[in-house]
């Protein structure tokens, strides 16, 4: 067997060099059974497509500040920004590095030639108004936008401004967060109507006995169930779903399963006092209908006069303003609640941070920087950032018994830094 290929610069060991349990080795010293261990709970499925590529979108009702949000955090002008309702027809995509501090300490100790973070994509749709789940205006057209992407970023207009147009007649983010919300459970009622019709048709040929068609039935009788769900007022992804049920709900990519998280787009002099009487009114509807969801004030308006600064202009700015820019913890709290993590690879060619899902085992977790990884995977060299960060360099995470060989099985952490080895 050839030895394993020498990837991102740590020597290797042939995989047959592994300490294993021998049957030649003395034997151990018979002793008592353990106490049998309760069972390990079991592990939750993931909400949502599975994959590592995932998007979030823009989404609100029109003319609430999304385009210039995607234009400020994408530093572009892709976005269609205008002072009207349906200034955004078609999405615009850019990819937005997600700020870790981790990521620049490992730079700092590196100094690669190149350096990569993790991006989260982001994507600006069209505004979408009440009885867009029927058609109204091009809403079908626009849901299709939504499903197309993963999580939400949900823009809250909490804004007094008379010169900007509310496609409502006036500002009321309670209104406004209630209309999206009903847009998508709709079009996720019409959508497992739908699916359910289909199912019922093809299910009058299933017969009692063979498994498949046993399965068939189970997986309508979780349609079923969610769209008496959907049916009751509430959304998919503040339900309490199985496994089993999950991986059903999974298939049928409905809109209300989308991780949100609501950005309430501040006045910039409401910002800077951190206040606005809309505020409590938005958490407490929130915390009432989608507990758990997370909620970031910040101002479109503040975030496009810092734009255009230079580094040390935006800090002077930023301390007479006696606030910050929120778009790193925006793009944080985005990422996160995809469910992203991630792990590096370090040397002197190259700092890099790979982008993978909670749950992500090593072999397919390689398989990100190349499906050979993945295919021919041997192991993986992996310590821990934290390990790196206290013994301050690789010799000495090594020396401290820190550097770990993980095969297979290994669920990979976030922070992880990983030499992986393939075979040739
Ligand atoms: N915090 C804010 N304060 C004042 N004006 C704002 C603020 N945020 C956005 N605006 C203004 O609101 C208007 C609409 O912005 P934008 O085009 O980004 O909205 P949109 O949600 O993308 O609209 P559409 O749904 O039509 O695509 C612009 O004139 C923008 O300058
Ligand atoms: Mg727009």
């Amino acid at each position: 067997m050839q030895p394993p290929r020498l990837l991102f610069g740590l020597r290797l060991r042939p995989p047959n060099s592994f300490r294993s349990f021998s049957t030649t080795a003395p034997r151990a010293k018979k002793r008592s059974m353990p106490p049998k261990k309760a069972a390990a709970p079991e592990k939750k499925t993931l909400l949502g497509r599975p994959g590592n590529n995932l998007k979030i979108g823009i989404v609100g009702v029109p003319n609430v500040g999304k385009s210039s949000f995607f234009n400020v955090l994408s530093e572009t002008d892709l976005g269609k920004a205008a002072n009207f309702p349906y200034a955004t027809i078609n999405p615009e995509e850019a990819r937005i590095p997600v700020p870790d501090t981790r990521f620049e300490w490992l730079c700092d100790l590196y100094k690669p030639v190149s350096r990569v973070p993790a991006f989260l994509t982001c994507i600006d749709i069209a505004g979408l108004t009440a009885g867009a789940s029927t058609g109204a205006g091009l809403g079908n057209a626009f849901l299709s936008h939504v499903r197309a992407v993963d999580g939400i970023f949900q823009m809250v207009r909490a804004f007094d401004d008379a010169e900007v147009i509310h496609v409502d007649g006036d500002v009321d983010p309670i209104r406004d967060m209630t209309t999206i919300q009903t847009e998508l459970r709709l079009k996720d009622i019409e959508w497992t109507e739908k699916a359910l019709d289909t199912m019922k048709k093809s299910s009058r040929a299933l017969g009692n006995t063979s498994l498949a068609d046993k399965a068939k039935k189970e997986e309508m009788a979780t349609v079923e169930k969610v769209l008496k769900h959907l049916n009751d007022g509430k959304i998919v992804r503040k339900g309490d779903w199985a496994n089993k049920e999950i991986d059903v709900i999974n298939s049928l990519m409905l809109l209300t399963a989308r991780p949100v998280t609501y950005l309430v787009n501040l006045s910039e002099k409401d910002y800077a006092r951190k206040k606005n009487k809309w505020l409590p009114k938005i958490k407490a509807w929130i915390d009432e209908n989608n507990p758990g969801d997370i909620l970031i004030p910040f101002s479109v308006a503040f975030e496009e006069k810092l734009a255009p600064m230079s580094a040390a202009e935006k800090e002077e700015a930023q301390k007479e303003a006696g606030a910050v820019s929120a778009l790193g913890k925006i793009t944080q709290a985005g990422y996160a609640s995809l469910d992203l993590i991630r792990y590096f690879t370090c040397g002197p060619d190259e700092v890099r941070a790979w982008t993978i899902r909670k749950g992500t085992k090593a072999p397919q977790a390689a398989g990100v920087i190349h499906s050979d990884f993945e295919n021919k995977f041997v192991c993986g060299e992996i310590m821990s950032y934290d390990d790196l960060k206290e013994h301050g360099n690789e010799a000495a995470v090594k020396a401290a018994g820190k550097v770990r060989q993980q095969g297979k099985p290994y669920e990979m952490v976030d922070g992880d830094i990983a030499y992986w080895k393939s075979g040739a």
